[in-house]
């Protein structure tokens, strides 16, 4: 953890500077932190918010509480994504493609906690393919449009990947266990494979720096902040409600707790392919999330897995 380094001071209506031309696109922005940034990245006007989502009725009644929070309508859409469908990333990805030609912030921040067993669509297991495979594929099929953006005068493409300090319950001593990505064998248990998959985002996030300097990459851990991630954690069903009663006291509001995912996608300091926990302290990683040789290996993995998926 952070203790003794003190986190930068970041106040969205302060800090975000005016995002005019700015085309932005948020994962899971319907609700929790996501749904937070888009309102925050509104008020600064950008030219054009995607607001990817699995359901869109839901999405539809959270952009409707968004506008009501701003002085104007601010240019919302949103894009339908399931992200334990690679059939349905891709999807998006070429509807976003077709109607945008440039995206400046990529904010990967869906995702799901302590899941049961399970696997996704493509046959991933449930929490790594949501949280990192399907965030892979739809990174790899925007670049060309990233890439674009990025050549063009002024540039400054951000890309981050929602992780968690909980990337340290990866499994020991591997960090990721290759032989229980694609099975619903639930070797590491729930929170192992939550750790797993939020491990990979750093690990992603690090290596995809160094073969993509154009961009400013970086993972985050937003804190310990009230959202639903909770409310489909597996477990028994007091322990789970006991706990989130007790962390609804003590974590983080909602407000405070997007700051960091913010900050990494407008601050000048950010370093690319660091992690980051609360907010811009950097280094702050573990051995596995600093590890280079798991990052190029994981990176081959995903390669290998997505290269039917064509940029
Ligand atoms: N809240 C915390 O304390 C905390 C701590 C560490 C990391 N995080 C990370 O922050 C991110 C945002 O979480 P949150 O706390 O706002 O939780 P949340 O449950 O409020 O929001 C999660 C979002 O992900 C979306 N999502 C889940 N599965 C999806 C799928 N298959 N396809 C598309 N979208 C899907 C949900 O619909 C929702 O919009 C997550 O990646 C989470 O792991 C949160």
């Amino acid at each position: 953890m952070n203790i003794g380094k003190k986190s930068v001071s970041f106040k969205p209506e302060r800090d975000i500077p005016p995002l005019d031309g700015k085309v932005i696109l948020v994962t899971g922005g319907n609700i929790g932190l996501g749904k937070q940034c888009v309102l925050e990245y509104a008020r600064h006007r950008p030219a054009q918010i995607w607001l990817a989502t699995r359901n869109l009725d839901k999405a539809k009644a959270a952009v409707e509480g968004i506008q009501k929070q701003l002085p104007s309508p601010a240019p919302i859409k949103l894009l339908e994504m399931d992200l334990s469908s690679l059939e349905s990333v891709k999807k998006a990805a070429s509807t976003f493609s077709a109607e945008s030609d440039r995206l400046d912030i990529l904010m990967l921040n869906a995702g799901i906690m302590a899941a049961p067993p399970g696997l996704t669509k493509d046959g991933y297991e449930l929490q790594f393919g949501t949280n990192y495979v399907g965030h892979a594929l739809l990174a790899k099929l925007l670049l060309p449009v990233l890439e674009k953006t990025a050549s063009g005068p002024g540039a400054d493409v951000r890309i981050i990947m929602l992780s968690s300090h909980g990337h340290m319950y990866a499994p020991k001593p591997e960090g990721i266990r290759f032989d229980t990505l694609k099975t619903k064998a639930d070797a590491l248990g729930p929170y192992g494979r939550y750790g797993q998959s939020k491990l990979a985002m750093i690990l992603w996030v690090r290596q995809m720096a160094k073969l993509y300097p154009q961009f400013t990459l970086s993972s985050i851990h937003p804190g310990v902040v009230r959202t639903n991630l909770m409310n489909n954690a597996t477990g028994s069903p007091l322990v789970i409600r006991i706990l989130g009663k007790i962390a609804n006291r003590v974590v983080t509001p909602v407000d405070q707790g997007a700051r960091n995912q913010l900050w990494a996608s407008v601050a000048k300091d950010v370093k690319s392919g660091e992690y980051y926990e609360p907010v811009g302290i950097g280094g702050t990683a573990t051995d596995h999330g600093k590890d280079e040789d798991l990052a190029k290996e994981l990176w081959g993995w995903t390669e290998k897995e997505l290269e039917g998926y064509a940029t």
